[in-house]
């Protein structure tokens, strides 16, 4: 038995996936959130049940990856059953996709979630006779306190049911379904495809190319938007018929403030540097107690114990990655993915998206790539899988350039770790400063010299909510839990492989070689290309093997601040890690990728190259 969650963008899919399956999957509050497949299984009267969680859609006609994804599970019958998630407190929005759902012909049920927010903004939904204008079972959950949660299932095993509402078409459309339906046998929905071109029967494609010609000419406009009309229309006339809506007092709270440019960007700039700055204080607090901790209690003993030379390497390798996983990196990455957390939870996250895109548009840039780039400051790699959503391949292409340059968690760690720590605040604030402004003019000539078409944008605001304790820990958890059980181990190999080529040498011929641009040019002690390199496997490994390399975990010991800031300043710029090279091989091809991998090491170069002279020199 296989059951689909469809339903459009940031409609709780997920945090209905995760109740039912017991699965942690990411649920947060902006749309776009899911772009992979993710299945689980739940039993029920001991009968396996199958349930997938399928990225939002606002269509199944369009011509986004994941709307033809959906689409082709949803026409290649790959679920028994559909779980439609729509949101009841915007339900008209959510009908369009509703009705075209309806139109495949597969059993399903509609599930009205959130419906503790439709019911604070004076919405009421009559059920009843949704389901009896649809034909298909309704039920109102609220998922994140849990509401009628436990009915999905067994409504969706036992009362699943083919609806029976259909949107009239435009005369023209409803002639040419009846027309090539009768000439090739095919249903409705498969003629309303054929007509926009989508579809694999060749005959019928022919002939509703031709035809759809015909319609085009007669209406001055493409098939795909009389539809489109057609179905909102229909949409608008079945939410009047189900939904009454209390009178509601005119305050858009909040967001008057939030969304405008004056005082919204002075509001995220405050918010963005507060985050920042919580994150170095709390984060450097508890690095400095963890790091003297260790030191005391271990690398201390450890070097007067006395050890044959290769053990103590061994061992000292072993310990000081777990030092500075533990201690150095652990608390910034904990501090960050919690506030992080709170703040996408709030919804503040889609404002900043909104803001921002009306900052890009200044600069001639455009603000699809605005939300995969707030999604970077967490982690590049999921930023980039979310450029997928983004509708040209210009935009996709300039976004993934922009993306790989957004300082994501890990390198707020160097940035924290090393400047904040042992250089100052306002230093660390600093080099956000100049990312953000590469950042900017990367955008700008890019937008300049590639060419291709530019797309509108909808950007949905969602909702500011108050963010949920359990929710925040769940989501924080999910990506500490990724840097214990991922981080931690390649870190500890890596450290004790460091160990070992330094042991025997191998180390001292690397950094001969790469000593003319390390030392020369950057002015840095030659073991910092080692820790270069290992930066590539994981960015904060950049700084966690610089202090396995410099054999102490207070670097003023070994490197000057100057020689600290642009150690932090190249290894955040240079090459993305491993993993986002691989994402952007997979979602953006191998030119692409190669392409920013090359960009970047020469702007990190360049950038410590002239922070360096310019320093140098005054
Ligand atoms: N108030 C309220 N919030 C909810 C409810 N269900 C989900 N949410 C919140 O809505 C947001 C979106 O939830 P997700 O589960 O990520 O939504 P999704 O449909 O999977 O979104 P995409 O993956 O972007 O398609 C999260 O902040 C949830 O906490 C609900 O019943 N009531
Ligand atoms: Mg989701």
């Amino acid at each position: 038995m296989k059951i689909g969650l469809i339903g459009n963008p940031n409609v709780g899919k997920s945090l209905i996936f995760s109740h039912l399956t017991g699965i942690g999957v990411e649920v947060s509050n902006y749309p776009g959130t899911t772009v992979d497949i993710l299945s689980g299984v739940s039993c029920i009267n001991r009968l396996p049940v199958e349930i997938t969680d399928l990225p939002g859609i606002y269509s199944l006609d369009g011509e986004s990856d994941e709307e033809r994804l959906v689409r082709d599970l949803v026409t290649s019958r790959s679920f028994d059953v559909l779980v439609m998630v729509l949101d009841a407190a915007h339900l008209e929005r959510n009908l369009y996709l509703f009705l075209q759902v309806l139109e495949h012909q597969v059993p399903m049920i509609a599930v009205l979630n959130m419906a503790d927010e439709a019911e604070e903004q004076g919405i009421s939904i009559n059920t009843q006779a949704f389901s009896d204008i649809c034909g298909v079972p309704v039920l109102l959950t609220a998922a994140t306190i849990g509401k009628n949660l436990p009915e999905i299932i067994p409504l969706a095993l036992e009362k699943a049911a083919i609806g029976h509402f259909q949107v009239s078409y435009d005369r023209h459309i409803e002639a040419a379904i009846r027309t090539l339906g009768r000439l090739s046998g095919a249903d409705r929905i498969s003629v309303l495809l054929a007509l926009q071109g989508i579809g694999t029967d060749v005959l019928l494609l022919e002939g509703a190319a031709t035809i759809a010609k015909e319609i085009e000419e007669e209406h001055q406009m493409p098939v795909s938007r009389i539809l489109a009309g057609n179905r909102h229309h229909a949409a608008t006339e079945l939410s009047k018929q189900v939904i009454t809506r209390a009178p509601v007092k005119e305050s858009r709270g909040p967001d008057r403030w939030l969304l405008r440019p004056f005082p919204g960007v002075l509001i995220m700039a405050g918010v963005l540097i507060s985050l920042l700055l919580c994150v170095f204080m709390v984060g450097s607090f508890f690095e400095e107690l963890i790091v003297e901790g260790f030191d005391l209690f271990i690398i201390e003993p450890l070097k007067a114990a006395g050890f044959d030379p290769l053990v103590y390497e061994l061992l000292f390798s072993f310990f000081i990655a777990i030092q500075a996983g533990l201690g150095i990196a652990f608390p910034f990455v904990f501090t960050f993915y919690l506030l992080m957390s709170v703040v996408e939870d709030t919804g503040y996250m889609s404002r900043i998206a909104f803001l921002a895109d009306r900052i890009m548009h200044r600069f001639g840039l455009h603000g699809q790539a605005i939300i995969p780039m707030v999604l970077g400051l967490g982690c590049n790699v999921p930023a980039v899988m979310a450029i997928r959503q983004i509708g040209t391949k210009r935009e996709r292409y300039i976004a993934a350039f922009l993306i790989t340059m957004v300082p994501c968690s890990a390198r707020t760690v160097i940035i924290a770790g090393i400047v904040a720590v042992f250089v100052g605040i306002y230093a660390a604030l600093s080099i956000y400063l100049i990312i953000f402004v590469l950042i900017l003019l990367t955008g700008i000539f890019l937008s300049r010299v590639t060419t291709g078409s530019q797309l509108g944008m909808v950007l949905e605001v969602p909702p500011l909510r108050i963010p949920s304790p359990g929710m925040v820990l769940t989501r924080a958890w999910i990506h500490i839990r990724e840097f214990l059980v991922i981080a931690m181990p390649l870190l500890i190999v890596s450290s004790v492989i460091l160990g070992l080529l330094g042991f025997y040498g191998i180390l001292d011929v690397i950094e001969l070689y790469t000593a003319p641009v390390m030392e020369g040019l950057l002015g840095l002690p030659t073991f910092a290309s080692t820790s270069l390199l290992f930066g590539i496997l994981r960015k904060e490994m950049a700084f966690e093997t610089l202090v396995v390399l410099a054999g102490t975990a207070n670097l003023t010991e070994v490197m000057t601040t100057l020689q600290l800031y642009i150690f932090a300043l190249v290894s955040t710029l240079f090459v993305p890690c491993i993993s986002t090279i691989a994402v952007l091989y997979r979602e953006q091809g191998l030119k692409t990728a190669v392409l920013i991998s090359i960009y970047t090491v020469l702007l990190g170069l360049v950038a410590g190259i002239l922070i360096n002279y310019v320093f140098r020199v005054m």
